[in-house]
């Protein structure tokens, strides 16, 4: 990037009332000299409605950066259409920069300047006007909980706290979109807490965040929609309520005072029922179309009379259910 794109959001004015973002059939081959062609996405289609957080779930190496950087307009998709904000982002870069902001996974911050350099040199760079830069290089520290070591170097901070700042450092020339590179990647819990308000606040603004990641509990507590994709693939999209109904791993978990009691008791359930003894817990998963209700009593009707069972509890499916569901194996294998 040569020259900042300008912050003239008159001039890059799209239609408003579509989409944040579609992908319609995109495919992404990379091909390199000597190397075998590599199909890094297949027939990926998704929408991102203005307003909401969208997240992209998937594996190390699924394509969540690859669709990051069709969207920057960094790479041209092999196939298939891309639109930003009503545009082609590659072929209208500069228009696309200049209304979005991208917080790559490698944060490419200024380690030896402070914090408040770091955001004042990408102010200037971005042409905000002076005084309304000052007011929100302040206002974006504050954000993110760095005002007291605003005026340390930043090779100083913490992996966490590097985040936050790469996310001020987005939000300096206030985008309608932004895309975060797995946000929270090895970061602390606190700054990992305060990312996920922040992102929760802008979808309140208005604006649309697409955020990677594979964690299944960032997804769950962030997205709107949430997209799982694997070996570049969407293999699933929806809510996570809608993702997990589909998931079809609802269970009821029996407790016991102690592994050995659980294990005593499994007998009890090992004919008809799909049963796992776990750190003194016994899972029952549900058949697909059972009634929750005459289920849980006809388990409850076996463990009769079995002294030892303190509890139960009936658990949904996690996300972690439903990329097992769709693909076959765990999320982390
Ligand atoms: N320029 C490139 N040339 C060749 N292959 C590439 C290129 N960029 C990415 N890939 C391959 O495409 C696949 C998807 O990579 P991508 O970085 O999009 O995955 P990811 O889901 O973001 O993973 P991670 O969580 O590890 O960043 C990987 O197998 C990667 O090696």
């Amino acid at each position: 990037m040569n020259t900042p794109p300008a912050l003239d959001r008159e001039r890059g004015g799209t239609a408003s009332s579509g989409p944040a973002v579609e992908l319609e059939r995109v495919d992404m081959v990379f091909t390199r000299r000597g190397a075998e062609p590599f199909k890094a996405l297949t027939d990926l289609s998704l929408t991102i409605e203005p307003g909401t957080v969208f997240c992209l779930l998937g594996p190390n190496g699924s394509g969540k950066t690859t669709t990051i950087n069709l969207l920057s307009g960094l790479l041209e998709p092999t196939g298939g259409t891309v639109r930003v904000l009503g545009m082609n982002p590659f072929d209208q870069r500069r228009r696309v920069l200049s209304r979005i902001a991208l917080v790559p996974q490698e944060t490419a911050l200024y380690t030896d300047l402070t914090a408040r350099e770091n955001l004042a040199f990408h102010a200037a760079y971005y042409g905000v006007p002076g005084a309304r830069a000052r007011q929100r290089v302040e206002t974006m520290l504050e954000l993110v909980s760095l005002t007291e070591r605003a005026d340390h170097r930043v090779g100083t901070f913490s992996g966490g706290m590097q985040r936050r700042l790469a996310l001020a450092r987005a939000l300096l020339t206030e985008p309608d979109l932004l895309f975060l590179d797995e946000p929270t990647l090895g970061v602390d819990v606190q700054s990992r807490e305060a990312i996920w308000n922040r992102v929760r606040e802008l979808a309140a603004e208005g604006r649309t965040v697409l955020l990677s990641t594979n964690y299944m509990e960032e997804a769950e507590q962030l997205g709107r929609q949430v997209c799982i994709i694997d070996r570049g693939r969407r293999v699933a999209i929806g809510t996570p309520r809608e993702l997990k109904q589909q998931a079809d791993r609802r269970r009821i978990e029996l407790t016991f005072p102690s592994e050995e009691a659980a294990v005593e008791a499994a007998p009890l359930l090992r004919d008809g029922f799909e049963v796992a003894a776990q750190d003194g817990r016994l899972v029952v998963t549900m058949p697909q179309d059972a009634d929750q209700v005459a289920f849980l009593r006809s388990v409850l009707d076996r463990m009769d009379g079995h002294r030892g069972m303190s509890g139960f509890q009936l658990r949904e499916p996690s996300l972690q259910d439903v990329f097992l569901h769709f693909t076959g194996r765990d999320l982390r294998d």
